[in-house]
């Protein structure tokens, strides 16, 4: 098994990492089944079928026997950014999946009341939260996404969109930076193309990033002005796809011209639907503690019997995450939330 440099798959994001990790699997197999193994990444799936992109382009993947069996524990389950080993079997039939290598990232929501998490995507890198200086501001909400992109232990890169809409963007980007210390945020206008250089500096050859927000923020455009027109328009995820095969998954990974990787996949875009369902945190955290308040219009900074004071000083509310919470409140922007 070869290292990570010079390997055909290190612009998709295979690193030494990964290389070590399927090396015992590899070596495990006679040297005949060995030959049939080899390792891909998930660029799209579709319930049970996968397009996986191996050394020799995109493939269509099913998952082995042994793997079906443990679909139950959706933990076991491949998912977007998943390195794989694969066996190729005769011509025409689909790769198997025969195993997941170990996930450098993992980016998943809470399901059952916050009981179990579903993970969505593995091995981001970074998260791009877009949002814009219209009614979709929201910056409770932003505060929400950018704790869960961290507790995924993946970078939060906040994106203010539609900037062509105001005169004056200043006050909305002093208060998301307010939302954590060291949260990048960029101004764009992802439709006139503006500001967009800034953010190609983050797509480093084998970096993946995902991209995130309501409904509407400009995703969809964003994605076709990074790529290009003729890439978005294929939905090619290299150049050296020239098959023009049929494929029945939806291609959710792509490589941007200058390198790195962005996934933009439906599970992932509406993030309002898994918006930390059931898992009090941040925010949402202090709303519940701030129930036990003497004051029903506490502002937890002087009032005593304040019991969002008291769970900052038991460590349970950190200060940075109080300090932000204060100044999103009474923003003159601030509606209720969207459903
Ligand atoms: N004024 C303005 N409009 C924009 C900008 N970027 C995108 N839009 C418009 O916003 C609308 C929604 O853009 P999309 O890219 O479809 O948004 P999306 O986030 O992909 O939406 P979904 O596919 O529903 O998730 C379109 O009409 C775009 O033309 C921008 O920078 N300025
Ligand atoms: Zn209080």
């Amino acid at each position: 098994m070869k290292g990570a440099v010079g390997h055909p798959l290190q612009d998709l994001g295979w690193t030494d990492f990964f290389a070590q990790a399927a090396a015992p699997f590899m070596a495990a197999f006679s040297p005949e089944a060995g030959t049939e193994l080899e390792v891909g990444r998930i660029v799209g799936a579709q319930r049970a079928a996968y397009q996986v992109w191996t050394a020799q382009g995109p493939e269509e993947a099913l998952l082995a026997g042994t793997l079906r069996q443990h679909a139950a524990e959706p933990l076991s389950q491949p998912v977007i950014g998943d390195w794989l080993v694969v066996q190729r079997l005769p011509a025409g039939q689909p790769l198997r999946i025969v195993h997941v290598l170990p996930r450098r990232t993992t980016f998943a929501r809470a399901v059952n009341g916050g009981l179990t998490e579903q993970i969505i995507a593995a091995n981001v890198d970074l998260v791009f939260i877009v949002t814009t200086p219209d009614e979709d501001f929201d910056l409770l909400r932003l505060g929400r996404y950018v704790a869960a992109v961290r507790q995924s232990g993946v970078r939060p890169v906040v994106l203010l969109n539609k900037t062509d809409l105001v005169r004056d963007t200043a006050p909305f980007v002093e208060q998301i930076r307010a939302l954590a210390s060291g949260l990048p945020v960029h101004e764009i206008a992802a439709a006139e193309e503006r500001g967009l250089g800034a953010l190609r500096a983050y797509f480093q050859p084998g970096v993946t990033a995902a991209l995130i927000g309501s409904s509407g923020v400009g995703k969809s455009t964003l994605t076709n002005r990074l790529l290009g027109r003729e890439a978005a328009l294929t939905g090619s995820v290299r150049q050296s796809d020239q098959q023009g095969r049929h494929t029945t998954t939806a291609r959710t990974l792509y490589a941007l011209p200058e390198g790195g990787l962005l996934i933009d996949n439906p599970g992932l875009r509406d993030i309002a639907v898994w918006d930390m369902a059931g898992q009090p945190a941040g925010f949402e955290m202090i709303e519940e503690v701030a129930a036990d308040c003497r004051y029903r219009k506490c502002t937890h900074t002087t009032e005593p019997g304040c019991a969002v004071k008291r769970a900052v000083q038991q460590g349970k509310i950190t200060a940075e995450t109080l300090t932000a919470y204060q100044q999103s409140r009474g923003l003159p922007l601030r509606r209720p939330k969207k459903r």
